[in-house]
């Protein structure tokens, strides 16, 4: 036989059953995305937005509550946060159904008491705490302010997380006002040092309900949002809902030398060594283990509604998992789905421009992926280090959360899905990892369903406000945030069972 035919049949061929496979899976790839049951919400049933809800939430957005570390904070500011939050929902706070526990000196802990004792306790979760403001001339309105500007209410904490406390408040406040009584008992628990592990806030509101003996539903967090142009190759908004949370691995690196004078300087330096090593920690990134963690289901349940290459390419993740593992690291957001990522946070040397650095101390903050453990990140910034001069030392570390059920099996989840797609009616809907952390680590033992998913919409541009320059939360996103929570409460208000959802096709 001439070369051609054999060339064809050895390579023709095979290639051809590869195309065809490819294609049939593309065409008959499941889709993930369900509707809702039909909602029976009225006009009466929403939330508007106006200006003294507005102006509550601008309110407590001027309350300084940073948290620098664990054990320092801003007690004071904490105190009249409380007080103003206390002031703010007077039918809540006055409510026979209602309790309020100040735990660890200023978190709050919320019980509102249900009818149907047979029905587990719900608890949503958010914190009274901000990071502290950086960079303040970059900002278009004080940051501390709350001031409403261009549709938009700016300050630090308005996305992370007071939104999320005074939309919880108003969604309860707005039910109780009505004279609702809910059948499942909810929890609020707000922490007051999430920013610094919460050690003084959530883990003491997480010991006192084991303490007493609490089994939760469900935890509802912070979390990721609902995204815009986040996800490659999808042009709707994807609501990404936190079933798993990476660790953490906080890692000081220090260098120490001989110091001296600034005019007889020795071939290296403290400075220059730890620079070598830092260079090389950020040029030699932790292994892209894309795929192999729940955020291969993200891109499984988004594969249909992508454009016509994206969905080849997601529909056949058998073959083309090393083309994805590429695509995910091209940028901040999805980098932070696919691996464990490297944050050089600090770096310190130096005393004097004439005097030779004793010390050179940097701070490497990780986000250790769900597949991935603490030693062996440690493992590999030692090796891509490779200077013995280079002391490393663990600070603090915290191991991936546990995976949460999510999809048909999961109630819970069904219910904070539908609660999304009543908001956010064109909004896709998946689950996904938690790339920051959040409280939550502080009530793994009340409950194995675990969300992190907070209703506001960020687009590309908006990732950088978070613990960042103009943090800021848009009108209509906080409308929708308190009308999230309320229609949240309304659909975990009765027995969580697995049930039939309508899935497009079967409609
Ligand atoms: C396929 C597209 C994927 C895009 C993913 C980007 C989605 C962006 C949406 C939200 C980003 C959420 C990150 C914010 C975390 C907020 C919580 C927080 O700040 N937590 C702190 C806790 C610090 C505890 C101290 N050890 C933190 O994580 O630093
Ligand atoms: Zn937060
Ligand atoms: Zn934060």
């Amino acid at each position: 036989m001439s070369t051609a035919p054999k060339l064809l049949q050895w390579v023709g061929v095979p290639f051809m059953c590869l195309v065809v496979i490819v294609v049939v899976r593309t065409v008959t790839f499941p889709s993930y995305q369900t509707r809702p049951p039909p909602c029976n919400a009225t006009d009466q049933d929403f939330i508007p937005a106006t200006r003294d809800r507005l102006d509550r939430l601008a309110g407590a957005v001027t309350f300084r509550t940073i948290s620098y570390e664990p054990g320092r904070g801003t007690p004071e500011e904490l105190l009249k946060f409380i007080a103003f939050i206390g002031d703010s929902f007077p039918v809540l706070h006055s409510s026979p159904l209602v309790t309020r526990e100040v735990v660890g000196n200023f978190s709050l802990l919320y019980r509102v008491e249900g009818s149907d004792s047979s029905l587990n306790p719900g608890l949503l979760a958010a914190h009274l705490d901000v990071v502290p403001v950086t960079e303040e001339p970059g900002w278009e309105a004080e940051p501390f302010s709350g001031q409403q500007k261009d549709g938009f209410v700016y300050g630090r904490g308005t996305i992370d997380d007071k939104h999320n406390v005074m939309g919880q408040l108003e969604a309860l406040e707005f039910h109780l006002k009505r004279g609702h009584r809910p059948r499942r008992t909810l929890y609020l628990a707000y922490g007051h040092d999430e920013e610094v592990s919460g050690y003084y806030g959530a883990q003491k509101i997480g010991e006192l309900l084991e303490d007493r003996g609490v089994k939760v539903e469900f935890v509802l967090d912070e979390g990721l949002t609902v995204t815009k142009g986040l996800v490659p190759g999808v042009a709707k908004k994807v609501a990404m809902v936190g079933v798993a949370e990476k660790g953490y691995l906080t890692v000081k690196l220090s260098v120490r030398m001989k110091g001296g004078h600034g005019s007889m300087p020795e071939k290296e330096s403290a400075i220059g060594i730890l620079s070598q090593a830092v260079a090389n920690l950020e040029r030699n990134p932790q292994p892209n283990l894309w795929g192999s963690g729940p955020e291969r289901d993200l891109t499984e349940h988004l594969a249909t509604e992508m454009s016509v290459l994206h969905r080849v390419v997601t529909s056949n993740l058998w073959l083309f998992t090393p083309v994805m593992r590429w695509v995910m690291t091209q940028k901040a957001g999805t980098n932070a789905l696919s691996r464990t990522t490297t944050a050089v946070t600090r770096f310190n040397a130096g005393i004097k421009d004439n005097v030779i650095a004793p010390e050179a101390v940097a701070t490497v903050n990780h986000r250790v992926h769900p597949k991935h453990t603490i030693q062996e990140v440690l493992d590999h910034d030692v090796k891509v280090i490779n200077d013995p001069r280079v002391k490393v030392e663990v600070v603090e570390s915290l191991v991936p959360a546990p995976v949460s059920p999510s999809g048909p099996e999961s109630p819970a989840y069904l219910a904070i899905q539908e609660s999304i797609q009543q908001i956010y009616p064109d909004s896709l809907v998946a689950p996904s990892v938690m790339i920051g952390n959040t409280d939550t680590r502080h009530y793994w033992n009340l409950t194995s369903a675990i969300y992190r998913f907070s209703p506001n919409v960020m687009g590309p541009e908006d990732l950088a406000r978070f613990h960042g320059v103009n943090e800021r939360i848009s009108i209509g996103d906080y409308e929708r945030t308190m009308n999230f929570y309320f229609h949240l409460m309304l659909n975990v208000d009765r027995p969580l069972v697995v049930r039939r959802h309508e899935h497009d096709g079967d409609l």
